[in-house]
């Protein structure tokens, strides 16, 4: 698809929730790529500046000082709604929600911007990996109005940007059969062991490498969410759901995988900041376990694996031999993922890149954009 024999009337209509991190980051690649786009609504939590009269909000880039000042307003993402809807009925331009957030309230709300004509990319996995009944409405979901249903794209949900979700599409719907999923699926805890299997006694400490972590925009906005496994669980979720015989597999979405947790006892329920304030009084259990697996010869990762005849679905912390791929060919926020199929028999598919920040994850969001066009 030639990007300049796109006309106006073939733009897409772009309303984006959530400019944290990633958020910011795709409003920026937004305007430096060459497909029409116009952006009809840009919102956070508690504010909101909609363009759905035409006006538009590039080239001039002040969106963040307008949204700033804007009126304060809550549910935002119920204003975006009705402001795409008559975006919708008018025709023409196909409209997209860019949800950006990390909010269960968002996602709760996906079935009627799909029911409303509206399309959805997103790189929130809230919606595809918790309750089963909120995914079926979302993935099977029928017309109901006079427009026809908008259409998600998920990709940065596993794996940020790298084709993860787009190539088990691939091997699904061209008849391969998944037999095993297995990788490492965080990219804040393939950092952090990655850094922390360098060094030992003296080297940097668990809660540094975490704050590190926090810093180049891998972690969630909670950084307890990737430490508790919580995170991983909700991407072998949103693959399971994927692999036909799996699909029913987890009612209640990552809380049924009961993934292996490094969050210590005391922090369980601590809110972001006092999470990694009080991190470092944890140190020394990590460093142990690392000092041990460190005299057997090994290192330590947290991994994620799929068995699809057994059903088994697991997120856990491994120790492998310094030999193993999971320990010589990881990088910074690198994933690596094996696809186990009937014909990539004995040697299986793979993919390994950056796993997670904002560069990478925006990228991945862009890429579900251009499939709309
Ligand atoms: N960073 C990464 O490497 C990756 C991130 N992701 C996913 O991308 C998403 C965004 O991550 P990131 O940018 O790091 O998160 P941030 O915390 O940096 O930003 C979140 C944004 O969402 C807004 N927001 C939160 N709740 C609501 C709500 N109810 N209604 C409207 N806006 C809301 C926040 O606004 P306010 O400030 O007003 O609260 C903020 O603008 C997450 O779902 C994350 O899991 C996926 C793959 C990789
Ligand atoms: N916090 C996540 C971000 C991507 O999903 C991770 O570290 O992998
Ligand atoms: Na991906």
């Amino acid at each position: 698809m030639n990007p300049n024999q796109l006309g106006p009337e073939r733009a897409l209509s772009v309303a984006v929730i959530g400019v944290g991190g990633v958020g910011k980051e795709l409003i920026e690649q937004l305007k430096d790529i060459p497909f029409p786009f116009q952006i009809a609504a840009v919102a956070k939590s508690n504010k909101m500046l909609l363009f759905t009269d035409g006006t538009t909000c590039f080239p001039v880039g002040q969106w963040q000082n307008a949204l700033i000042h804007s009126e304060s307003t809550k549910d935002t993402h119920l204003g975006v709604l009705d402001a795409l809807r008559p975006l919708v009925k008018a025709g023409g331009r196909k409209v997209v929600l860019v949800d950006n957030t990390s909010s269960q309230d968002v996602a709760n709300s996906y079935p009627d911007y799909l029911n409303a004509g509206v399309n959805i990319v997103t790189p929130n996995k809230k919606a595809f990996s918790g309750d089963l009944q909120l995914y079926k409405r979302i993935s099977q979901g029928e017309t109901t109005g006079g427009v026809p249903r908008g259409v998600f794209y998920n990709e940065s949900t596993v794996g940020a940007g790298l084709p993860i979700i787009s190539t088990l599409k691939d091997l699904i719907n061209t008849g391969d059969k998944v037999t095993k999923i297995e990788g490492v699926f965080s990219g804040t805890l393939s950092y952090i062991f990655n850094e922390y299997s360098k060094g030992q006694e003296g080297g940097p400490s668990f809660s540094s490498i975490v704050q590190v972590a926090k810093d180049n925009g891998y972690t969630e906005p909670h950084p307890g969410d990737d430490l508790n496994g919580a995170d991983v669980a909700r991407k072998l979720t949103i693959l399971s759901r994927m692999i036909p015989e799996l699909r029913d597999r987890l009612p209640n979405g990552h809380e049924d995988v009961k993934p292996t947790s490094l969050v210590p006892e005391a922090l369980k329920t601590a809110n972001a900041e006092e999470f990694m304030r009080r991190l470092p009084d944890f140190d020394s259990e990590l460093a142990k376990r690392r000092d041990e697996a460190a005299k057997r010869g090994n290192v330590l990762r947290y991994v994620g694996v799929i068995e699809v005849a057994s059903g088994k679905i697991e997120a856990k912390l491994e120790e492998y031999p310094k030999t193993h791929a999971f320990a010589t060919s990881l990088q910074g926020s690198d994933n690596i993922i094996m696809f186990h199929t009937e014909r990539y028999g004995a040697r299986p598919l793979l993919i390994q890149g950056a796993g997670a920040g904002n560069a990478v994850t925006a990228m991945g969001v862009m890429s579900d954009l251009l499939k709309l066009f």
